[in-house]
């Protein structure tokens, strides 16, 4: 009986795991897949549940099926075009809606996945829309309920914020930050200035273009002329009709950067700029209205920790967003790996390059720190809700404080381990796909370019490890005193046993010994101690030295401090995975492969720190490093056969990866991609030059990918420049499909240009009431049907046939929304039988003639309808909104549509620096 409900019970669960994870396409990952010591499906499951994986879902399937979001091929999309596209897409975020306040506070894990899925997609979208919505919005909410209307503006994306505390020769330094804020007690106004050019607000994300709001950050000024310090200050920048800037600002786009270029970083500077007193986000003090500077807060240093607390929010999601990074890579790289044969045993037999240890070296022991910091950003972030309650109810508790101290030094050292490891693993990624590597199409240079930036904002990494270190120097004092100590979240509770950890060694006698992650783990504890113990005597011996602080922090920092940061957070995030891969209630059939990860990563981290294992004395002898590098190859190669597996739990669906070799099923559509850039550069950078692409399909499934790279082109384009397109198919192979196959053929003996115009034309048809799922029947897929089904007697001898499309894209837009193609068709193809009349067969020419008939009853049935009409009952995006030229009419529309106001008077003559229009008179 028992056996029989476990049977219904693990009947149940797959069910469940097919429905909301669809199996991968067959391909030459199955070997890997077949070998794997567990289901993919099993292990998603059990680190996201069923809530989370449906929510994923329904993020990944919008973006997929939205044509605004369809993928630029070639990745080369102008700077501007970029820019304006993302910020359509912030838009379109909105009105989708993911996530309700309600579905919100039941699981907050809800926003971290969907601003991960975001990031997935494209970073610059991800970073625009948190800019937007957490980083200004979040200390607006934090300051008083008094900005409620500000934040449902926000939402209604009536205004668009933005972050200032980053000036041009200020960054890491906010103490040294030089813009003011003076209170006038005549007018109850605060005066905003930047003193000199230096002082000017530089790199802040979504001001280059699209801000009209900022989060100021200034020195305020009180009438006596004391400066009170950090503090921010909501102050609009741009008119949010015309978006031309606010009387005294002066602001603008800093230029393209190394990644992230759909986002508009910008700069500003304030001239006498007058905001409203209530205008002051008052988390560490206030003004009163005769100019008394006033705070809750008395300790200066915890004013300004209030006032920065905002930042340790971003610095967890940066954990969070480079673990993604690390992620995505892994994911194609490793498929890569498996896919790819290359060397081998002898000289007939190349094997997948997934087999060589050294690949394996490269590549696994960043899979498994991908898994360790995955579980770890999302328990940190869990960890800052619990705190981020406190601050909305204003705590004001012992553990409130002690809490965000905690999170603001786990933040200030989880962003570097995170960033750096993600930026090495992209890189050594990106190496060990070879050349496909360094292709664009592949997406890792994009991801190491785009994930450059988190080792900067929000502090520089060097900088900010400083935070960490200092903290846990700060509980030497306590050690010393011998005063009982704990933190919140317990992470500095090994310190209690200081002096006892210190006099710990490596215990392991054997390889296999080491193949659980409590070794390294005790290995890691030792080291923290023995870190902090030496920083701390190095202090007090520079201190002793007579230097001053500054000189003697300074002195401490390498080798000393900042090995004790990394240190302790790696012991951190280890600590946390350990304790939740040995957890009981992990399925047994994940066990093994979730614990083989733990001991990877733990060991990996660690081989990094072995000379100071044997210089504080914790390792002596050969082999503890021996038995640690033994361990590390053991396990990469116990995992080799669940990497793939491994991979398939982390990587997104195919359309949000984005890199043809990283496809789920293991075969780059190479060809598909090579015509999506080469079709695209062509379109961009030689507009006038029509351009020839010729390739070979394959299968016939590339046809389509081929149709919906066509039209993903044309949906991302202006349309505006001439394209000519060649196609060669392969018949044999196309046999496979009746359809295709017959199409083609059709047209293979009268073959000409314009005639195969036609063809695309109705292929691309095709495509689209495929990609809408069109599954009922409707009289236009029955003529779609028709057309492409010509008459069986239609054959021919030639293997290839060949098309080549050659018009206008505007035309071409033309023709897909009014079906002159078919016109067209109809009119070259009498020219041609008229001036080549042996261009076929007679039979031929009288499937040709049925054809033209067809055609022609068709285009009546058409005539009344227009392409709008006729997409909208496909239920496909209007193509008007889709389009992304010069002409910004659309904007117009698609805001009113939505209720947005930014654009909403935008249609006529350029801004200056800014592409947006307006209409004249409304400024
Ligand atoms: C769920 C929704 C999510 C939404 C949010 C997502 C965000 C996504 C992020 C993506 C964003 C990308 C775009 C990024 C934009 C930017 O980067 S904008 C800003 C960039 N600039 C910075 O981040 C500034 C970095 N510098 C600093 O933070 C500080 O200057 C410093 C280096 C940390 C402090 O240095 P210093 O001047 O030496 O001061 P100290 O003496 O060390 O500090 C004084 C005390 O204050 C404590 N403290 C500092 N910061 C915090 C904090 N955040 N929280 C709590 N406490 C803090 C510090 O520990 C000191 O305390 P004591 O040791 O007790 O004295």
């Amino acid at each position: 009986m028992a056996s029989t409900l476990n049977q219904k019970e693990a009947t149940d669960n797959q069910n469940s795991w097919d429905r909301l994870l669809p199996d991968f396409p067959k391909g030459p990952l199955c070997r890997y897949r077949k070998k794997a010591s567990f289901s993919w499906k099993e292990m998603a499951m059990f680190l996201n549940g069923e809530d989370i994986i449906q929510f994923k879902n329904r993020i990944f399937s919008s973006l997929e099926n939205d044509p605004l979001f369809a993928h630029h091929p070639g990745e080369d999309l102008r700077r501007e075009k970029y820019q304006e596209l993302t910020f359509l897409r912030c838009k379109r975020l909105f009105e989708y809606d993911f996530l309700n306040q309600q579905e919100l506070l039941e699981n907050p894990l809800k926003i971290f996945n969907m601003i991960l899925c975001l990031g997935m997609y494209d970073w610059s979208l991800c970073i625009q829309l948190l800019l937007h919505s957490g980083v200004f919005t979040g200390p607006i909410i934090s300051a008083s309920r008094r900005f409620a209307h500000i934040v449902k503006q926000v939402y209604n994306m009536e205004i668009f914020g933005c972050f200032a505390l980053t000036e041009l020769s200020h960054g890491s330094n906010t103490k040294g930050i030089r813009t003011t804020a003076t209170f006038d007690r005549s007018t109850q106004e605060f005066i905003i200035n930047t003193p000199d050019f230096e002082a000017a607000k530089f790199l802040v994300g979504n001001m280059g273009k699209h801000a009209t709001h900022t989060v100021l950050y200034a020195q305020l000024y009180t009438p006596d002329g004391q400066c009170q310090g950090l503090h921010s200050f909501l102050v609009q920048i741009r008119d949010t009709k015309t978006l031309l800037p606010m009387p005294g600002v002066m602001v603008g786009d800093v230029g393209k950067k190394v990644g992230q270029n759909g986002l508009d970083n910008g700069f500003a500077m304030f001239h006498n700029v007058r905001i409203p007193k209530e205008n002051i986000l008052n988390i560490a003090g206030d003004v009163t209205a005769e100019g008394k500077y006033s705070s809750s807060v008395k300790d200066v240093k915890e004013r300004f920790s209030a006032a920065l607390g905002s930042l340790s929010n971003g610095r967890i999601m940066i954990t969070a967003l480079s673990t993604t990074n690390l992620k995505l890579a892994l994911a194609i790289a490793i498929r890569f790996s498996a896919a790819r044969c290359q060397f081998g045993p002898t000289e007939d037999e190349e094997i997948p390059v997934l087999e060589y240890q050294t690949q394996q070296w490269r590549l696994l022991p960043y899979l498994a720190a991908a898994y360790a910091l995955d579980y770890f950003s999302k328990s940190l972030f869990e960890n800052f809700v619990e705190f981020y309650a406190g601050v909305l109810t204003k705590q004001r508790n012992q553990r409130q404080a002690d809490l965000g101290r905690e999170i603001h030094a786990l933040s200030a050292a989880s962003k570097p381990l995170a960033s750096w490891t993600a930026q090495q693993a992209a890189q050594e990624c990106r190496e060990a796909c070879g050349g496909h590597g360094y292709l664009a199409m592949n997406r890792l240079g994009d991801i190491r370019n785009d994930n450059d930036p988190n080792c900067t904002y929000e502090g520089d990494n060097n900088v900010l490890l400083q935070q960490t270190s200092n903290y846990l120097i700060s509980w030497m004092n306590c050690i010393r005193d011998k005063v009982p100590f704990e933190s919140p979240l317990g992470t500095i509770n090994i310190l209690q046993d200081y002096h006892h950890i210190l006099g710990w060694k490596f215990t392991a006698v054997s390889v296999e010994d080491c193949m659980d992650s409590s070794v390294p783990l005790a290995a890691y504890k030792w080291l923290v101690c023995y870190l902090l113990r030496e920083s701390y005597l190095k202090l007090s011996k520079e201190k002793q030295a007579g230097l001053s602080d500054f000189e003697a922090k300074n002195n401490c920092q390498v080798y000393y401090c900042r090995s004790l940061a990394i240190a302790f957070i790696e012991q951190t995030v280890l600590q946390r995975y350990h304790d939740y891969t040995h957890d009981p209630t992990v399925p047994p059939a994940l066990q093994p492969v979730l614990k083989n990860l733990s001991a990877l990563y733990g060991l990996w981290s660690l081989s990094k720190h072995l000379a100071m294992l044997y210089q504080g004395g914790y390792a002596s002898g050969e082999q503890p490093g021996r038995f640690i590098q033994n361990a590390i190859l053991e396990l990469c190669y116990r995992l080799k056969d669940d990497a793939v597996a491994l991979a398939d739990v982390l990587a997104p669906p195919d359309f949000i990866l984005n890199s043809a070799i990283g496809k789920a099923s293991g075969e780059p559509d190479l060809c598909i991609e090579m015509i999506k850039i080469s079709f695209s550069s062509e379109v961009n950078n030689k507009p006038e030059v029509p351009g020839v692409f010729y390739i070979r399909l394959l299968r016939v499934a590339e046809i389509d990918l081929l149709i919906r790279a066509i039209l993903q082109t044309g949906a991302c384009y202006s349309l505006q420049y001439s394209i000519q397109f060649r196609v060669e198919i392969d018949i044999k192979e196309t046999t496979e499909s009746t359809a295709v196959w017959m199409r083609l053929s059709l047209y293979h003996h009268v073959a000409s240009k314009e005639v195969m115009l036609s063809l695309a034309v109705l292929t691309l048809r095709e495509d689209l009431k495929a990609s809408t799922a069109l599954t009922q029947h409707s009289p236009r897929q029955e003529l779609v049907t028709k057309q492409i089904h010509p008459p069986q007697e239609c054959r021919f001898n030639s293997r290839f046939f060949s098309l080549t499309f050659n018009t206008p894209c505007r035309q071409w837009q033309c023709y897909l929304q009014h079906f002159e193609a078919i016109k067209c068709y109809l009119s070259l193809h009498e020219n041609l039988l008229n001036t080549n009349p042996d261009a076929g067969s007679k039979k031929d020419i009288e499937v040709l003639e049925n054809v033209q008939r067809r055609a022609m009853e068709l285009v009546k049935e058409l005539k009344h309808e227009s392409c709008e009409e006729w997409l909208r009952e496909l239920g496909v995006f209007s193509l008007g909104k889709r389009r992304l030229g010069d002409d910004h009419s659309y904007l117009k529309g698609a805001c009113s549509n939505i209720g947005l106001g930014i654009f909403s008077q935008i249609i006529s003559y350029k801004t200056r620096g800014n592409s947006l229009k307006i209409m004249p008179g409304e400024v």
